[in-house]
């Protein structure tokens, strides 16, 4: 059992952490359809693409600042009542603008909901802005730019989302530029949809300190010793990887064989709700199905905190609660 254990989490997209139950409330609350991505309280979708679609349907039943704060404290609920002290959420401008409060409003709502849950259990949380790759280079650079204005005490990163297949990585690397000389954390999604690849081109062009997934890294065993020796850290997502058949099984995930060539790497959630799991869930996995040692898993959560994007006494301060 891993209930007992502190958690922390640094890869989770808020509108991927809204309950299919929250999204029904919502939905009732301005008088929409849902049958189109929900059935029987579960999400509808069977491959990236229609994933995507039912992820787009349920944020745009978000509207308000108060429906963000209410989304980002649900969720942080969940996660402190797990045990969880700190959490990174991935947000996202352009779901913002999408659901009509303007990008603004929508931080502005997202950190109000992270500010309750603080008070109310003690979780340190932050945004990393995410850019959309399949909204092309331009609407990227935008969130970039959105992001390196800090409009937000709360916002510490920069991270590209979407499709993978889309583009290539070099195309956005003006916006990684604007968000790096901000200061802003770098992460990238990659190695996730496509192969060895997509990780290689993110590590070249991107210089991430952490890659989101990075999984199918595992292709090219060069790479891996890569990833290990420059000490970039994986956001790993076990669930995900499964639910988007990523690899076939828990057996088949690579995560064992990263843990034993000494990578950095991180337990995540991803879009718990869309994937049947939850951060909780994603511990357990790692235990029951992987076989990882409470003090491997504790080391996960270690790293987690040491490559998260807070300022140095935030750092000390989460890792003293370790
Ligand atoms: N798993 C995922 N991969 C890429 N983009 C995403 N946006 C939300 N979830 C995602
Ligand atoms: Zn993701």
């Amino acid at each position: 059992m891993t209930q007992h254990l502190k958690k922390a989490e640094l890869h989770c997209h808020i509108e991927g952490a809204a309950a299919p139950q929250l999204v029904l409330a919502q939905a009732r609350k301005y008088n929409e359809p849902t049958e189109s991505f929900i059935r029987d309280g579960s999400y509808i979708w069977n491959d990236f693409t229609t994933f995507l679609h039912a992820y787009d349907s349920a944020s745009k039943l978000f509207r308000t600042e108060e429906d963000f704060a209410l989304l980002a404290e649900t969720y942080l609920t969940e996660l402190a009542e797990a045990g969880t002290i700190f959490s990174e959420l991935f947000v996202s401008p352009d779901h913002g603008e999408a659901s009509g409060l303007g990008a603004e409003a929508y931080i502005r709502g997202l950190g109000a909901g992270m500010e309750r849950a603080r008070q109310r259990f003690g979780i340190e949380s932050r945004m990393t802005v995410i850019g959309v790759r399949h909204l092309g280079a331009e609407r990227v650079i935008a969130a970039a730019e959105f992001a390196a204005r800090r409009p937000h005490p709360l916002i510490s990163g920069f991270n590209m989302a979407g499709d993978e297949r889309m583009f290539h990585v070099r195309d956005f690397v003006p916006a990684f530029d604007i968000a790096r000389d901000a200061g802003l954390g770098i992460t990238i999604h990659a190695g996730e949809l496509c192969g060895a690849y997509s990780v290689r081109d993110a590590l070249d062009y991107v210089k991430p300190s952490r890659i989101g997934h990075g999984v199918r890294a595992v292709e090219d065993m060069a790479l891996v010793e890569r990833i290990r020796d420059e000490g970039v850290v994986l956001e790993v997502c076990p669930g995900s990887n499964i639910a988007l058949s990523v690899f076939p099984s828990f057996k088949a995930h690579p995560l064992r064989l990263f843990v034993d060539m000494g990578l950095k790497v991180t337990l995540n959630s991803d879009d718990p709700p869309f994937f049947h799991s939850s951060l909780a869930r994603e511990y357990e996995i790692a235990s029951t199905e992987m076989g990882f040692s409470d003090q491997e898993i504790n080391q996960m959560t270690r790293t987690a905190i040491e490559a998260a994007f807070v300022d140095e006494e935030t750092r000390n301060r989460l890792l003293q609660r370790l």
